[in-house]
């Protein structure tokens, strides 16, 4: 035999061991899924239930740790793309999934980052305005929903309507996790907002909305927060024609809505001339994406 078909051989026992491995995992999503109907039961196949199933902590917890024992020529992007594709795909074995993606006329971006992340066949509903895209999720005909992240300039923030009720969606992940590869617009970040609780992975970032009556300067706020332990990211200024100013927030590490620091730093804002408390809202959290140090390949080499 020559050495080409000898090679071959081995490929072909390698896509053997390979394709058992895949069906052996499915058979594992399909417990887990079984296991967290158990917990939660599901009551029929609208996306809504789909938020019982997935969870983006553990889905980046997985790639952190293959990108960080990969090793070869193969490149790590295509690493997390394979894995993506086949979380995604088992995640919508356990359950209903649909993303909301906001994709105005001209503007493929958000979509490219849902589909990259939730792999080719995922259902993904497209909405000319961010707000509907956010009402897909709050009514319950898709799971999450790919939101712009949000810039300081911008008016009539979707951010706003996630405060008021501890039933409200809320930020579970931000977008892309991995390299962008040949999206359209490399550059477009999201976030993503959905109803499954939030857990923490080892490197998190937050986000906070602050409610003050009178305006509070972000110094004071951001000292506030640094004297519990929470470093600021970024404030934005959150006007609005129709309601009251709010602040957006972010801060490094994992807070969750019930997070006690919280309180200590509205108590450390104090109130205002009216007496007035401010109120500190976390609305989600999401799990840093890779870094391009970790996407970072061996050098190219071999023959060409
Ligand atoms: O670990 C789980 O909870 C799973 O459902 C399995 C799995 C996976 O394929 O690894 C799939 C979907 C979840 O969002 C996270 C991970």
């Amino acid at each position: 035999m020559d050495e080409l078909n000898r090679l071959r051989r081995q490929i072909d026992a390698i896509d053997d061991q390979l394709h058992d491995l895949l069906m052996r995992r499915t058979e594992l999503a399909v417990a887990v899924g079984a296991a967290k109907a158990a917990k939660q039961p599901v009551s029929g196949n609208s996306p809504a239930e789909g938020a019982k199933f997935i969870r983006p902590a553990r889905e980046a917890k997985i790639l952190r740790r293959l990108i960080a024992r990969h090793r070869g020529k193969l490149p790590k992007a295509v690493v997390v793309r394979m894995w993506r594709e086949m979380i995604s795909a088992l995640l919508q074995v356990e359950g209903p999934f649909a993303v909301a993606v906001y994709a105005p006329q001209g503007q493929p971006g958000y979509w490219d980052l849902a589909r990259d992340h939730y792999g080719s066949r995922v259902k993904i509903l497209t909405f000319s305005r961010v707000d509907r895209a956010l009402s897909a999720v709050m009514d319950g005909s898709a799971t999450v929903a790919v939101l712009p992240f949000p810039r300081e300039d911008e008016t009539d923030s979707w951010w706003r309507r996630l405060i008021g009720s501890p039933q409200l969606p809320h930020i579970i992940a931000r977008l892309p996790f991995g390299d962008p590869g040949n999206q359209r617009n490399p550059d477009l970040q999201a976030l993503v907002v959905g109803r499954t609780p939030t857990e923490p992975t080892d490197r998190d970032h937050s986000l906070l909305v602050l409610e003050a009556p009178e305006p509070i300067s972000r110094s004071a706020l951001r000292q506030a927060l640094a004297n519990v332990g929470l470093e600021t990211s970024f404030i934005h200024g959150g006007r609005d024609r129709r309601g009251p100013d709010l602040n957006l927030v972010e801060v490094a590490g994992y807070v969750a809505a019930q997070d006690p620091r919280l309180t200590l730093v509205m108590n450390a804002l104090g109130k205002d001339t009216l007496g007035r408390d401010a109120r500190l809202h976390a609305i989600g959290a999401y799990a840093e994406p890779l870094t391009k140090a970790e996407l970072a390949d061996e050098p190219a080499g071999g023959v060409h």
